[in-house]
């Protein structure tokens, strides 16, 4: 029996999971980070200042040696790992010092654990930028202006410019914590950081999580000169190396067929001593969560990802390098020319689980319950068409606005907002209508990924031939969102296990062909382990399948669960409330 290991870093918890040859789980750890690890005081895996998130290097340090036990733990023979790679939340960045590359190269089980032998002195930052971060409005405005704006931004870099996105993030170190930059010898992603702590040496960025940093010119496949040389300019007194040094160079591309898969090296001896891993197990490139959730179903055209873990994100896979403001498109992890498009959204889980406990406590029930929240979501009986509410406790990412919560009365007709209103009848209307808002938005982000199917639909919205919504600043005619619908929608992450939550998105997408559940709520981890894999096979038979093929043919069966069919009367029921968003997100935005 041979075994691949997938880790996946994210933003609570570093999870960690194992697949045989025939992709069976074989076994999982997970550690949790606020409550495993109390001693760094962090919540819900991060340290919250004002518009300032970040999260602690040396947390995620301790973590890899206690998941490593913990999965050693469960008897599993480590030994039998042949190959390892995986996710890790994206854009935050690792600063190393001038020591962390030596440091790194001389990891020795018998001097302590990782924590012990790289914190105090293998970096020059002690905390990395976490995507909920909030404070580069600035840096975002300056480095939009430099390349031709929102749309020019796009072009370039895949998305328009983010706060949380790697560039702006280093931009605001460059300019308020010089002395850290100039001592700064090394930036990797997390995801390169992972791969650089398991090689035991910096290994370079992995090229379709370097799309999340609006810095990478993805169509010339290179680091932007000028955008580099913009962040350049702001270092008032350079001392140390340059920015594509300190990125260690260009990032390491997926292969094209008939190539052999980067392999960035094998796991380092810290590890075989410490955890019994073999010398010769290989270490790929680790990606971005996304990007490894998308490796870890076999998704066709038109099919649609719902990733519902801390964040949502909205994931499709396309040939196409189509860019807008409204969405990120990234290169593809494992398929050459392939690109994956996202829609992210902050507020997802975290504003769910606020309104839960609100809801709890208006009839005594302990937090954390999902119970009663899950009622509401799915009762139809429950009146919410002509309500619309936006729930955003942190400042959202599309419509990009601060934090905010609105809700409004809308005529169904004509989509005009009749009423703002402080609250709704009774909390139960706050759960559905935080469900349905944040799938409606979902929804009218992706249609322009889909294609058209003019006819194919009957609508009982009569929308005038002039009628026109507008998101991110794109004006479109109504009609384009109401002749597109996904093929497939596939459910995962930790807010997928709530049968209630995946219905009422699924009513709202629409998905022709049904929606599905991965059996599997740990995908990030999972895609890492496929990737992994099929990167192992394909090194002994570069002329193998390529990973689409491959996954069409290994899947198990039963690794999803059909959860809802087609449902043409709730999707219809829901293209009502279309004008309504888009006037209520002028409103907010204006
Ligand atoms: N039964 C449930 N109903 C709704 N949400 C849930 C349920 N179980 C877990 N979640 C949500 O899943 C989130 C964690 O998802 P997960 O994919 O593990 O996150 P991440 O990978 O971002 O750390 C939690 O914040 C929680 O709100
Ligand atoms: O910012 C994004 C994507 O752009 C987030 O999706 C992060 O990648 C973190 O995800 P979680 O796994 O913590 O939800």
């Amino acid at each position: 029996m041979q075994y691949t290991l997938g880790f996946d870093l994210s933003t609570q918890q570093l999870k960690c999971v194992a697949v045989d040859e025939n992709l069976q789980p074989a076994g999982e750890a997970s550690v949790d980070f606020d409550a495993d690890l109390p001693g760094y005081k962090t919540t819900k895996g991060v340290y919250i200042s004002g518009e300032t998130v970040c999260s602690p290097v040396a947390q995620w340090l301790e973590a890899f040696d206690l998941v490593l036990e913990r999965l050693a733990a469960t008897g599993l023979d480590l030994g039998l790992v042949t190959a390892i790679s995986g996710s890790c939340q994206q854009h935050g960045a690792v600063f190393w010092g001038e020591d962390g590359s030596t440091l790194l190269a001389s990891l020795d089980a018998n001097q302590g654990n990782l924590v012990d032998q790289l914190a105090p002195t293998a970096f020059s930052r002690t905390t990395a930028p976490n995507w909920q971060d909030h404070s580069t409005g600035a840096q975002c405005q300056a480095m939009e202006a430099a390349v031709g704006g929102p749309q020019g931004m796009a072009q370039v870099t895949g998305s328009r410019a983010h706060l949380r996105f790697t560039g702006p993030q280093i931009l605001k170190v460059i300019e308020t914590e010089p002395a850290a930059y100039e001592a700064t010898h090394a930036i990797t992603l997390v995801s390169n950081f992972a791969t650089s702590l398991l090689c035991g040496k910096l290994v370079p960025l992995e090229e379709a999580d370097a799309c999340g940093m609006n810095l990478y010119d993805i169509e010339r496949r290179e680091f932007s000169r000028p955008l580099l040389q913009l962040l350049e300019d702001q270092r008032t007194a350079p001392t140390g190396p340059s920015l594509l040094s300190k990125l260690l160079g260009e990032p390491v591309r997926v292969q094209g067929p008939g190539e052999t898969p980067v392999c960035a090296g094998n796991v380092a001896r810290y590890f075989t001593d410490r955890y019994g891993l073999s010398p010769s197990c290989r270490v790929y490139p680790f990606t971005g969560d996304n990007l490894a959730t998308l490796c870890s179903l076999p998704l066709h055209g038109g099919d649609a990802m719902v990733s519902m873990g801390t964040s949502t994100t909205v994931l499709l896979c396309t040939r196409e390098y189509c860019p807008s403001p409204s969405y990120h498109l990234f290169r593809h992890p494992v398929l050459p020319d392939h690109y994956m498009a996202m829609v992210c959204y902050c507020n997802g889980s975290l504003a769910r689980e606020q309104i839960r406990d609100e809801l709890n406590a208006t009839k005594s029930i302990a937090p954390g319950d999902w119970e009663e929240f899950s009622a509401a979501v799915a009762d139809d009986s429950l009146d919410t068409s002509d309500e619309l509410a936006v729930y955003f406790p942190l400042g959202e990412i599309v419509p990009s606005i601060q934090a905010t919560t609105a809700r409004v009365r809308f005529d169904r007709a004509t989509g005009q907002l009749t009423d703002h209103v402080a609250s709704f009848p009774d909390r139960r209307h706050d759960a559905k209508a935080i469900v349905e808002s944040q799938a409606l938005s979902c929804r009218v982000r992706i249609a322009p990924l889909l294609t058209p199917q003019p006819g194919a639909f009957t609508t009982t919205v009569t929308a005038s031939s002039g009628t026109t919504v507008s998101f991110d600043g794109e004006v479109r005619p109504l009609g384009d969102l109401l002749d597109r619908r996904p093929s497939r929608c596939f459910f995962v992450g930790g807010a997928s296990r709530n049968t209630a939550i995946v219905r009422r998105f699924a009513a709202v997408l629409g998905p022709t062909a049904g929606a599905f559940r991965s059996e599997n709520p740990n995908a990030c981890a999972v895609g890492g382990c496929y990737k992994a894999l099929w990167s192992w096979l394909r090194s002994s038979d570069p002329q193998g399948p390529d990973f689409a093929q491959f996954l069409d043919s290994s899947m198990p069966a039963g690794a999803v669960a059909s959860v809802a069919g087609r449902e043409d009367a709730a999707w219809d029921h829901y293209n009502h409330y279309i004008v309504a968003l888009s006037n209520l997100e002028r409103e907010l935005c204006a």
